[in-house]
């Protein structure tokens, strides 16, 4: 690590992007190292979890009541009870378009600074070019590079920030949306049927407004993946999110183990955000995930951030709360903002919101 004497603050490093660290061969500054449990005796990538995959195709007829149907229900309500997340297939999105929207985003990514820069943002924004707000003095920073954005409801787009290169970015951005729009009103309803809730619970609790912002993550090779992790330990402060992966490097917290994700082409990962553990009062898992760094090759993720809208409180179903289950939560809003407080910190929120 470089063995300064006067450590560069944050804001210092964070105005400079991890790709141009590793353009102009420099070593890992000292704030990027935030691992401590690297084991050289193991694979890091062997625990491939059995992270469910659910055929979304399967749940999408709500009418259907075939034993196929009630089996992938079960599926889905153990996936989440379990794990808190799981691979969607039969998801209704081409394969075709999500080999296009990671392709996107990779060109984003490739280009010279200069072009990226024209999108960045100041160290303590959101959305824009760059990495996330400058964290408490002490925290790790992540290995990582990221174009943030809202892209819905479409009157909170700022398209200051929406790349111009790739020429089509922001028309695949912009279906994209729609398609993961279609996603989450699919999955919505699944889970509210896999625990006996109406179908549109989850969907009202969301709200006609309900929020999605892209996250695009690039994962720049990383000469020393056993300090530095891609993206440090959390869980999200979303609702739930949509996560495509080109590369393995995610991994779930589960049962004392970290379990990487696989890839599974095509698939897409659905991982709930502590405001689904709140309204779900406690029943469905918000997991805590990571990204480990990779010395031998740089990582594409695209994040779709689905939370509910602005000002709108929400709360755990009647339906989920009784004397066996009393509420473990109350009602709260804007939880995500919250989240972002303690995540700054290093901590995560969700004691904040317990009943
Ligand atoms: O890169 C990934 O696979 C996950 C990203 C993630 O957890 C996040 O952006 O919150
Ligand atoms: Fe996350």
């Amino acid at each position: 690590m470089a063995g300064a004497s006067v450590l560069p603050p944050a804001e210092v490093l964070l105005s400079k992007r991890v790709q141009e660290l590793v353009l102009n061969g420099e070593e890992p500054p000292t704030p990027y190292v935030s691992r401590h449990d690297y084991d050289a005796t193991k694979d890091d990538y062997s625990t491939l979890s059995l992270i469910p995959i659910i055929d979304l195709g399967i749940l999408s007829n709500s009418k259907a009541s075939t034993e196929e149907y009630e089996e992938e229900l079960m599926k889905l309500k153990l996936a989440l009870q379990s794990w808190g997340c799981f691979q969607a297939i039969g998801h209704g999105i081409s394969s075709s378009f999500l080999d296009k929207i990671i392709q996107v985003a990779r060109e984003f990514f490739e280009q010279p600074m200069e072009e990226k820069k024209k999108y960045a943002k100041t160290v303590v924004e959101f959305e824009g070019y760059g990495a996330d707000p400058v964290p408490e003095e002490g925290q790790s920073l992540d290995w990582s590079d990221r174009l943030f954005l809202d892209v819905y409801p479409q009157d909170l787009r700022k398209l200051k920030f929406w790349p111009e290169n790739p020429t089509s970015f922001r028309e695949v951005l912009k279906d994209f949306t729609e398609k993961t729009k279609m996603v989450t009103e699919l999955t919505s309803k699944a889970m509210a049927k896999s625990l006996n809730l109406e179908e549109n619970c989850f969907l009202n609790q969301f709200g006609e407004r309900s929020i999605l912002q892209a996250r695009f993550n690039y994962y720049s090779k990383c000469q020393r993946p056993d300090l530095i992790l891609g993206l440090k330990p959390h869980a999200d402060g979303s609702g739930y999110t949509v996560i495509l992966q080109d590369e393995v490097g995610l991994q779930i917290f589960n049962n004392d183990k970290w379990h990487t994700v696989p890839k599974v082409p095509h698939a897409i990962l659905i991982l709930l955000g502590d405001q689904m553990e709140i309204m779900t009062n406690g029943v469905f898992k918000s997991p805590v995930h990571r990204v480990l760094s990779n010395s031998g090759r740089d990582r594409i993720s695209i994040a779709m951030f689905y939370t509910p809208e602005k000002g709108k409180e929400i709360g755990p179903e009647d339906g989920l709360v009784d004397v066996e289950r009393p509420k473990k939560f109350k009602k709260v809003k804007d939880y995500a903002d919250i989240h972002w407080e303690y995540y700054d910190r290093g901590m995560r929120a969700l004691h904040t919101a317990e009943a």
